[in-house]
């Protein structure tokens, strides 16, 4: 049948096919606009388990799923211009990645409008609780990282707030506007199949808000915000742009969600009255490529509101000041031989730093204030990174034996307290609007910015990645940090790269040797050229004779300066 359907199909070097008469865009368009039934369940959204997805894989009945939502494509077969045949390998399964793979600039979702079926749900665990009402555990006044269940109903919600009808929701810089939340959408409820579980969710625009990134320090991109409800948590989402890379914090304080953004300088506070009271812990989760910031909080009793209450938007002010907070250590371990993991937790509530940016501890010693910058490093790059301390921050201590700070934040130990000031930097991940090709160029604990460079590039959707080089400097074998980890992504994802360089390698080190020199920098960067649209970008981060000397070299070899970020403590 395949081939027959095809032999109407001539193909062209790049891949496309011939469309028949009457089967160009033009024509798809047209046949989206008559009023024909292209869901072919009668136009009306619900929600498609990977199961029932699975069986619609034939010419005649084909669906498939793109970033959690389900479309009929069997009437799109004959106008997609790679062929049927290529768009059939998508059939009855998540075809996101294969999407991604030959055209991630695809403007699918307003191409399948009228095709749509609707949220892509993921099926659940029978036995496994999906929501804890219990009290957090003890060791911890953390929020528990979420179960497998409780992800898997996280991303169905996600995926049906993506398919109901967008309304964008506009909050501008105005003060104190206020905004009343939506109340819980019907269909919402009765989509959502979990018997115990009275679910609501706001309305919110189908895709993330781009395009206002270009804009000036000098004007904030306005916010968004929407929300999403369970029985027992409610979660605010706060928009700031495409690649915006925002910080923030959320707190409760007299009854009110206290939500601050920081983005580019500029600090806005989103107040928010809540119909009930919420209670503590809270968890901020901030996602780099569109710029999202998710705040969820406990409700104090567990029940279903009318809306989420209201909303003030605060005065947007310059960020003047960098902000000092007291933690609490959590946990600290090991990750090599003379550096630990210090998680702690600031006191109000949790903060966000900015990608690419870094917090500076402070302590008095012996009468004299000491300082020393760390770059947060994310969650999961150590083994023992305990899921208690989901909402910490990081910080990657070499203990220097004769340094002034680092012997002491070695001794400390769960429960103590530290005072943190930040964010500080000058990192705009907007430099990565283009980036498919990224080199960091790391010594030491110079790598602690970097790991979050590596997760965002690896994660980001358009442009997609295409590899991600770490060239890391150190010592001995020994001194590696996160050496594991950085195996670990490479079986998973072949877009990333490492080439370890030793100064002090053993005799069975067979790997690069040496410091950073030119020829070195001419084998691993090969012929690059810096034009008007580049789309490499290179990193560097260490000791500063180290970032200095990888800097000249770099620019020696015509890596022009906007393609060169080096980070500065
Ligand atoms: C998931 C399975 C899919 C596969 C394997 C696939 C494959 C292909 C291939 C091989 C081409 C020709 C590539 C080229 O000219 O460089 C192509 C082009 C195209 N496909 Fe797909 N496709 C898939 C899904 C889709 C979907 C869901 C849509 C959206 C409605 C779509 C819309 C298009 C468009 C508009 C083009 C022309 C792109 C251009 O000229 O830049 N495809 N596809």
């Amino acid at each position: 049948m395949l081939i027959l359907f095809c032999q109407y199909w001539a193909r062209n070097p790049r891949n496309k096919c011939a469309l028949q008469p009457g089967h160009s865009l033009m024509d798809w368009i047209r046949l989206g606009n008559s009023g024909k039934d292209l869901t072919g369940v009668g136009g009306r959204i619900r929600p498609v388990s990977l199961s029932e997805l699975a069986t619609h894989n034939t010419l005649n009945d084909a669906w498939l799923a793109i970033r959690g939502r389900v479309y009929n494509i069997t009437h799109y077969l004959p106008y997609h211009p790679g062929g049927p045949e290529e768009l059939m390998r998508g059939a009855g399964i998540d075809a996101t990645q294969i999407f991604d793979k030959v055209h991630p600039w695809v403007n699918y979702d307003s191409l399948l409008a009228k095709c749509l079926v609707g949220p892509l749900r993921f099926e659940l665990p029978d036995s496994e609780e999906l929501f804890d009402t219990s009290t957090p555990s003890l060791k911890s006044d953390r929020l528990r990282e979420p179960s497998k269940a409780q992800e898997l109903v996280r991303k169905s919600m996600e995926n049906l707030a993506n398919c109901i009808t967008p309304v964008r929701k506009k909050i501008t810089s105005k003060n104190d506007e206020t905004a009343k939340g939506s109340p819980p959408s019907k269909i919402m409820q009765s989509l959502i199949q979990s018997a115990d579980l009275p679910v609501s969710i706001s309305r919110r625009a189908a895709s993330s808000p781009v395009k206002k990134a270009d804009k000036r320090l000098d004007s904030p991109v306005p916010l968004r915000h929407d929300w999403i409800q369970t029985s027992t948590k409610l979660t605010i989402s706060v928009y700031t742009g495409y690649l915006a890379n925002p910080g923030g914090s959320a707190r409760i304080t007299e009854g009110f969600l206290l939500i601050e953004v920081a983005t580019n300088g500029w600090l806005r506070t989103l107040k928010l009255k809540t119909e009930s009271k919420l209670k503590e812990p809270l968890q901020l989760r901030v996602f780099a490529e569109s710029g999202k910031i998710e705040v969820t909080a406990l409700k104090a009793v567990a029940e279903v509101w009318k809306g989420c209450g209201e909303v003030t938007l605060g005065t947007t002010s310059r960020v003047s000041s960098p902000r000092s907070v007291d933690c609490r250590v959590m946990r600290v371990s090991k990750v090599s031989h003379n550096t630990l993991l210090l998680s702690v937790c600031p006191r109000a509530g949790p903060v966000v730093v900015p990608l690419g940016h870094h917090v500076r501890v402070h302590k008095r010693i012996d009468g004299t204030e000491c300082v020393r910058s760390y770059t947060p490093v994310g969650e999961g790059w150590s083994p023992t990174d305990a899921s208690d301390v989901y909402s910490a921050l990081r910080l990657a201590v070499k203990e220097y034996e004769s340094g002034a700070l680092s012997p002491h934040l070695a001794t400390l130990k769960m429960g103590d307290l530290i005072t943190l000031s930040g964010p500080y930097g000058n990192f705009e991940l907007q430099v990565f609007k283009s980036v498919k090709t990224l080199y960091l160029i790391a010594a030491g604990t110079g790598i602690t910015p970097m790991l979050g460079l590596i997760k965002f590039m690896l994660s980001r959707s358009n442009p997609r990645c295409e590899l991600t080089h770490l060239i890391f400097f150190n010592k001995t074998e020994e001194d590696i940090l996160f050496r594991d980890n950085f195996e670990e992504i490479i079986k998973e994802d072949d877009r990333f790269k490492v080439t370890h360089v030793l100064s002090e390698a053993s005799p069975s080190w067979t790997g690069y040797k040496g410091r950073i020199s030119s020829e070195f920098i001419s084998e691993i960067l090969g012929d690059i050229k810096c034009g008007d649209e580049c789309t490499h970008y290179a990193c560097l981060c260490g000791p500063t004779e180290f970032t200095y000397a990888s800097l000249d070299l770099l620019k020696k070899h015509g890596v022009s300066e906007g393609c060169i970020h080096a980070f500065m403590g």
